[in-house]
């Protein structure tokens, strides 16, 4: 679904910096992988060069075997801070996507109603963001995303702006529909938990360009249960251990 080759990214200006030095990875199709990493090391760069928001000086990124020239209607990014038209409902927000689209109008009212009674919103659709928790803003801005129906889900630290228990049950939520959609998911994030709870891969970042040290294969994700399980504890260690290996190599 997702190459990377070689691909560097610089920013350009006369304070020239360079995010991302020679990222290489794939992410198949159905696949979810976790770009974890210390601050400023690219993983948002990363995401969106795959969005097509950005483009990259060197290297190649191909999605669903097509050269990423600007975004794709398949794709949905759903950014830091959820990216909510604060002047627009919850309905409105939710359903921008599909009159974009032109989508038939009654298709329109039943995918969004649909949406909105899954994550729980049915009660919120005539409130605006700020009238809205963070956890419930989140949930607008998955619902968003999913009326699209991606092949690719992007999320770039979704949950960090959460308190610990809603951060896992949105956790809950994400694992449910990526296990129901079979849809790709690359989402950056700061968490090791929730990057060994929702990435079947986990690529780990290192700074001063940003560069990936190590992609963990992290099969034990899918159930629920999973964050009870001694093995992902041991991912959780190990996750832990390859990011502090990483600080050190590039202090
Ligand atoms: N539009 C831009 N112009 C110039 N520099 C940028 C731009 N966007 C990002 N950068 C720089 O590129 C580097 C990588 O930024 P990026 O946001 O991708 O990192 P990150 O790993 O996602 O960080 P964080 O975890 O803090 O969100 C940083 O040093 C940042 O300052």
């Amino acid at each position: 679904m997702i190459a990377v080759d070689n691909v560097s990214l610089s920013y350009g200006g006369h304070q020239h910096h360079q995010a991302l030095a020679n990222i290489s990875m794939d992410v198949k199709s159905g696949e979810s992988m976790a770009l974890i990493g210390p601050s400023g090391c690219g993983k948002s760069s990363l995401l969106f060069l795959i969005a097509g928001l950005v483009f990259p000086q060197r290297g190649k990124i191909l999605v669903a075997d097509e050269n990423v020239a600007g975004p794709r209607q398949d794709v949905a990014l759903i950014i830091q801070n959820y990216g909510l038209f604060p002047w627009k409902t919850v309905w409105d927000n939710v359903i921008l996507g599909l009159k974009l689209r032109k989508l038939d109008h009654a298709k329109q009212k039943q995918k969004v109603s649909q949406l909105l009674n899954v994550l729980g919103l049915a009660d919120y659709q005539d409130k605006y963001p700020n009238q809205l928790s963070g956890g419930q803003q989140q949930r607008v801005a998955v619902a968003r995303a999913l009326a699209l129906e991606p092949m690719l889900l992007l999320m770039d630290e979704p949950f960090s702006a959460l308190d610990a228990l809603t951060r896992e049950s949105l956790q809950e939520m994400v694992l449910d529909i990526w296990l129901e959609n079979k849809m790709t998911l690359v989402f950056v994030t700061h968490s090791i938990e929730e990057a060994v709870f929702l990435g079947q891969k986990i690529a780990i970042f290192t700074p001063g360009p940003g560069r990936i040290t190590t992609i963990v294969e992290n099969s034990g994700m899918g159930a629920k249960e999973f964050r009870a399980t001694k093995q992902f504890y041991q991912q959780c260690s190990k996750v832990r251990k390859l990011l502090e290996d990483g600080q050190h190599e590039s202090a």
